[in-house]
């Protein structure tokens, strides 16, 4: 893996109006690496990713890809990246192959081997006009237009929504493929499963700001977990209220119920063993579920 910076956001700002979308984003993303960037609807990931790709001119801060200013270099910027837009704006009556020829055309080199491979692995037939085409087989055409020219840096707007399992298994072995041989990849998703099988690092925006920048490591130990055990005689919730990272602890005379992140989970299993057990359950909750957690926790952190 180089150790190149590809992607160096600081201080970026966004206002649309009074609407703060961006507020003093921070991104450092390394040449190699799949970043995740995660957020709910309206965080503010879409207005991050038109900026890198100088759709959008920061308020304040800048944005440097390749050491470049996608704003002011817009076209030596589009050369080295494939972008997967959040909206996507296609041609109704063009086919895949006349999207492909096309966009060949206006990068000045035909890509269409490439294309054709990319669109085999993700099962699209390139032949059918757009206009006929379901949802999730337009936004396979979006990242055969984005990844055929082997570009450096792979820019993605929530790319695999509409994608079938399978498709978005192949597509996630391609994006491993790309930065296996140097390439990188910027992810945005408002879902942590996706991310947390591909990403090497992931950020975590929530209402325009930053809040982590972690390591799928780090992330697997907020892993929240559902633990419910059941003793032989009523236990008292002072014996587990002190437990670092215990979250909506219920007891309820000899039943205790709570939440815990992985990293809780060893010294919270210790202490319940030290009663007499009958019963006991520990399920992994919901990804959302954690990620939501996590979202307060980082709030917390944050303010
Ligand atoms: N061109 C625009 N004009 C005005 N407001 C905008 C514009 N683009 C985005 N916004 C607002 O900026 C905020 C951030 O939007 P953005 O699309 O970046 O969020 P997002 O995290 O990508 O959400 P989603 O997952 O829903 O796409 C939202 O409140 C949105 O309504």
């Amino acid at each position: 893996m180089s150790s190149g910076i590809a992607i160096r956001t600081l201080d970026l700002t966004k206002r649309f109006g009074t609407l703060l979308a961006l507020d003093s984003v921070e991104l450092n993303i390394v040449e190699g690496e799949i970043f995740g960037y995660l957020g709910p609807n309206g965080a503010g990931k879409s207005t991050t990713l038109r900026l890198l790709v100088g759709l959008l001119r920061p308020t304040a801060g800048s944005a440097r890809v390749f050491g470049l200013d996608p704003w002011s270099s817009a076209p030596a910027v589009h050369r080295l990246i494939g972008y997967v837009p959040g909206e996507l704006a296609l041609y109704d009556r063009l086919t895949s192959r006349q999207h492909i020829t096309f966009f060949g055309h206006l990068r000045g080199r035909p890509d269409d081997k490439a294309a054709t491979v990319i669109a085999d692995r993700l099962d699209l037939d390139l032949d059918r006009p757009v206009r006929t085409m379901s949802k999730g087989n337009r936004q396979k055409l979006a990242l055969v237009l984005a990844l055929m020219s082997s570009p450096q840096l792979l820019i993605l707007d929530e790319p695999t929504g509409g994608l079938d399992p399978l498709v978005q298994h192949e597509f996630h072995a391609m994006m491993r493929e790309h930065t296996a041989a140097g390439g990188t990849v910027l992810l945005s998703s408002h879902i942590l499963s996706e991310v947390q099988q591909v990403a090497d690092r992931v950020g975590v925006l929530r209402e325009g700001r930053l809040i982590a920048v972690e390591s799928l490591h780090e992330l697997r130990q907020k892993s929240l977990h559902h633990v419910t055990a059941e003793f032989a005689a009523p236990i008292q919730e002072s014996d587990f209220r002190e437990l670092a990272g215990i979250r909506d602890l219920t007891i309820n005379g000899a039943t205790l119920t709570c939440s815990a992140p992985q990293s809780a989970l060893d010294a919270l299993i210790r202490r319940i063993s030290q009663f007499r057990i009958v019963d006991f359950a520990c399920a992994e909750a919901d990804l959302d579920e954690t990620f939501m957690a996590f979202y307060e926790i980082g709030a917390r952190n944050a303010a």
